[in-house]
């Protein structure tokens, strides 16, 4: 059902419009069989009059269904586009810890497999209305033949389609097992394209990781899927079956218990067999809705909505000021793991100020880059605030506060685009950039795009500092940067760069363990084991 509310969210007037028409599409179809019925019986000159008016019919029911399809489709399809433009909106907007949380694979299963088992389903909506007016106006039709007859029928239709239902669930709970899998499955597809090298370079890996992971839940997933299409197939025999029941039951059952006029059963038998094609189709339709039901509950399950619900989005950029300071107050963070294993960052007080080089220190795992998504905004501190100019970073303020950063993560993600930057900008000082970094023999930018990002790891970071670079922000914030660097680059990016940019008035935060270096900083932190010393 959420499915059908998704739509009608979507534009209630169309599906409205959509529905009436369907509606009538129906009611003229039933009318359509009435009147084959009434002409099989009728004299001579009634004929010409009944025939004038099964021609109506026709032309009627099918204008409306054409119109109730043609609406539906365009309905379903801009509904569709809207939700995968939502989604990354809510992706977007989600804070970065909630995103961990959930897993890139979850993800990324939810914007491919999701949206498209919605799409799918979706497109057989409109023929599920049709069909679905169809079958209340021939029942309505057959309670107007007989209201006894009709009683006995509609039990039995009622009875075998409850049967029909529950093997429906039956095959809904399999099929949300089986798109559970799928998430698992994503996960192993990231293993291999990720991990293809250290696949290849060991046999032994490869075949446990194939037997293990791969297989196993590939077979899950099938079995789930198999098992659940096996049920639907039984519906659909079942189905299929209760036609050839009601219709026996209309000719050699009834007559033994109560008199029936001959004309009201033939009546009765050729609506009933009109009705199994849409009663089918129905049934058909139904499996896939689950289906697309499920897809929406898995979206719905990530959370996006109410996380990315969580902070203020600005609309525009805005002018950054960042004038005295930048003060973490007791900050604390902990990652709370399913193993029971916790990792806490803090109680954590520092300030930065205007045009200082602060370099931050210490050994693996001791919460640097936590401390760096602390700094930058990109996680919200469990406890003690932030204070920017005096003012604390609260959600309100929070995106905006992110926009004093341009960053250089050690896991960044370099975009071929240089988007978000003035053209002239990209002209003039993205042209001397890229000699300064000695990338002008290698890449090019032809607009606002990098000729080429296929470059070793250290050249890849250089063009992610230009980006750097271009973005202008208040504040840098490198973590390792220097670690894919030559040594006459790392010599160039300490001693030149980084006190370049302090004299430009950057504060200039950078996560090293260089320690031939540590000289130049203005103060070196450090953190061990999620405390500073
Ligand atoms: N996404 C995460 N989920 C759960 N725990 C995490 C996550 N990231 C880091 N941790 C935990 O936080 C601790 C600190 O990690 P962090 O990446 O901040 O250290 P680091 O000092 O930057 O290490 P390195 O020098 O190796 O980059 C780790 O020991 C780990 O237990």
């Amino acid at each position: 059902m959420n499915l059908i509310w998704f739509l009608l969210r979507s534009s209630w007037l169309n599906v409205a419009i959509a529905g009436v028409a369907g509606s009538i599409s129906g009611v003229c179809s039933a009318a359509l069989i009435a009147s084959i019925n009434t002409a099989i019986r009728a004299s001579d000159p009634e004929l010409s009059q009944l025939f004038l008016r099964f021609l109506g019919l026709v032309v009627a029911a099918l204008a409306t269904n054409l119109i109730s399809q043609f609406l539906l489709s365009g309905l379903s399809y801009e509904a569709v586009y809207k939700l995968r433009l939502q989604l990354s909106n809510w992706i977007l907007a989600c804070p970065l810890r909630h995103l961990e949380e959930q897993g890139s694979n979850r993800i990324l299963a939810t914007l491919t497999e999701d949206t498209n088992a919605i799409a799918d389903t979706i497109a057989v909506v409109p023929f599920l209305c049709i069909d679905f007016a169809i079958v209340v106006s021939c029942l309505v039709y057959l309670c107007w033949l007989s209201w006894s007859v009709f009683l006995v029928t509609a039990g039995l239709l009622v009875g075998a389609m409850i049967c029909i239902q529950l093997l429906v669930a039956t095959a809904y709970g399999l099929l949300e097992r089986a798109r559970e899998e799928q998430d698992r499955l994503f996960k192993h597809f990231r293993a291999i394209t990720d991990g293809i090298k250290e696949l290849k370079l060991n046999v032994q890996r490869r075949q446990a990781f194939v037997a293990e992971n791969l297989q196993r839940t590939a077979a899950a997933s099938r079995r789930y899927d198999t098992t659940s299409m096996r049920i639907l197939g039984v519906s659909l025999g079942v189905s299929q079956l209760l036609f050839f029941v009601i219709a026996g039951f209309l000719v050699f059952g009834l007559p033994r218990f109560t008199s029936v006029d001959v004309t009201v059963l033939s009546a009765y038998i050729l609506v009933v067999t009109y009705l199994t094609d849409p009663l089918q189709r129905i049934l058909q339709i139904l499996p896939g809705l689950s289906r697309g039901s499920v897809a929406l509950q898995k979206i719905e399950k990530l959370g996006l909505v109410i996380a990315s619900r969580s902070e203020e989005i600005l609309a525009q950029p805005t002018t950054l000021n960042f004038r005295k300071q930048i003060c973490l107050v007791d900050v604390c963070y902990t990652y709370q793991q399913e193993s029971g294993e916790n990792f806490t960052l803090g109680p954590i007080n520092l300030m930065f100020h205007p045009g200082e080089l602060v370099f931050i220190i210490g050994g693996n795992g001791s919460g640097k880059s936590t401390l760096a998504k602390l700094i930058t905004g990109l996680y919200v501190p469990q406890a003690g605030e932030i204070l920017w100019d005096e003012q604390p970073v609260t959600d309100k303020n929070r995106e905006q506060y992110r926009q004093l950063f341009s960053t250089v993560f050690s896991d960044f993600y370099l975009f071929e685009q240089l988007l978000g930057i003035a053209p002239d900008l990209l002209d003039t000082k993205a042209q001397n950039y890229l000699e300064q970094f000695q990338l002008n023999q290698k890449v090019k930018i032809d607009g606002d795009r990098f000729s080429t990002i296929e470059l070793s790891q250290g050249q890849r970071k250089r063009l992610a500092l230009l980006t750097a670079y271009l973005e202008d922000r208040p504040i840098y914030l490198f973590d390792e940067w220097a670690a894919d660097q030559d040594p006459s680059f790392r010599e160039k990016f300490y001693n030149q760069l980084l006190l370049e940019l302090k004299r430009q008035g950057k504060t200039v935060l950078t996560i090293t363990h260089d320690d031939r270096y540590f000289h130049l900083a203005d103060r070196v932190i450090k953190l061990d084991y999620g405390k500073l010393v």
